[in-house]
């Protein structure tokens, strides 16, 4: 059993991480999820994955008394450099347990990559109020799409990307990158997912973030892949 203690604030990156260890799971044949994908093809790229893995269910548990730490700061100028402070962080509140952060965050090939590290931080820097809406995520998107309003259809690139960041007592271990490509839309699609989701379409999948069942985003986005990255890369013997 491979257990990391998942220390994020953000509820919607804790459902991706559930979908992800029910998906290492049941790649492994086991029958826990009682919501099986009919999407299951590699979900988890079992062949690249070190022997440890192959051998063992991954567990995501929410860091315990979270809610009680202070945040750190995050005004590294990089994902990776944000994801690694998260994550030494973090692991000093669970002495001797594998921590892992996750700094992530959408570039905007037509705003010269921002939000990029300030994703979470977009209307507040940007001092974007609306009338009655107070929830972060709306004004965000909100944010966006104002920002984008001159914004021509072919001129509407982005990426999500995501970096995570493993730690145990002060140190950091090993790290993983994913990025996935798309566009941003004029109004939102979709009620699933969080933060951006709405506003992010996969051309491929002609679907919105939003509109993509947990598996498939763990398939296909950029959490997901850096999940994979991070467990390509965990040293064999830990
Ligand atoms: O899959 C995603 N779907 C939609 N939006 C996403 C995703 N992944 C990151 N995002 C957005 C949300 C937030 O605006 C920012 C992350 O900010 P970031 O600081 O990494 O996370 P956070 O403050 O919400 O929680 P925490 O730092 O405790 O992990 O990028
Ligand atoms: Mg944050």
């Amino acid at each position: 059993m491979l257990r990391f203690f998942v220390a994020t604030t953000n509820p919607g990156k804790l459902r991706d991480f559930s979908a992800a260890a029910e998906t290492h799971h049941r790649e492994r044949g086991g029958h826990r999820d009682v919501n099986a994908s009919t999407h299951s093809s590699a979900l988890s790229e079992p062949s690249v994955m070190n022997q440890s893995l192959l051998d063992s269910d991954v567990l995501f548990e929410p860091l315990p008394g979270l809610k009680e730490i202070p945040a750190p700061a995050e005004d590294e100028p990089t994902f990776a450099g944000n994801a690694r402070v998260k994550a030494i962080y973090y692991s000093s509140f669970a002495a001797g347990e594998l921590v892992l952060a996750d700094d992530s965050g959408l570039e905007v090939d037509a705003l010269d990559g921002a939000p990029g590290v300030r994703s979470a931080r977009f209307a507040v820097d940007s001092q974007f109020i609306a009338a009655g809406i107070d929830d972060i995520d709306r004004l965000n998107n909100l944010c966006l799409l104002e920002r984008m309003r001159d914004v021509s259809a072919g001129q509407r690139q982005a990426r999500y990307r995501c970096v995570l960041a493993a730690a145990r007592d002060g140190a950091c271990l090993f790290s993983g990158d994913g990025t996935v490509e798309g566009e941003i839309l004029t109004a939102p699609r979709g009620d699933g997912g969080f933060g951006y989701d709405p506003l992010f379409y996969l051309p491929e999948m002609g679907k919105t973030m939003a509109e993509l069942d947990l598996a498939t985003k763990h398939r296909i986005g950029h959490r997901g892949r850096a999940l994979r990255d991070l467990l390509r890369r965990m040293p064999p013997t830990r």
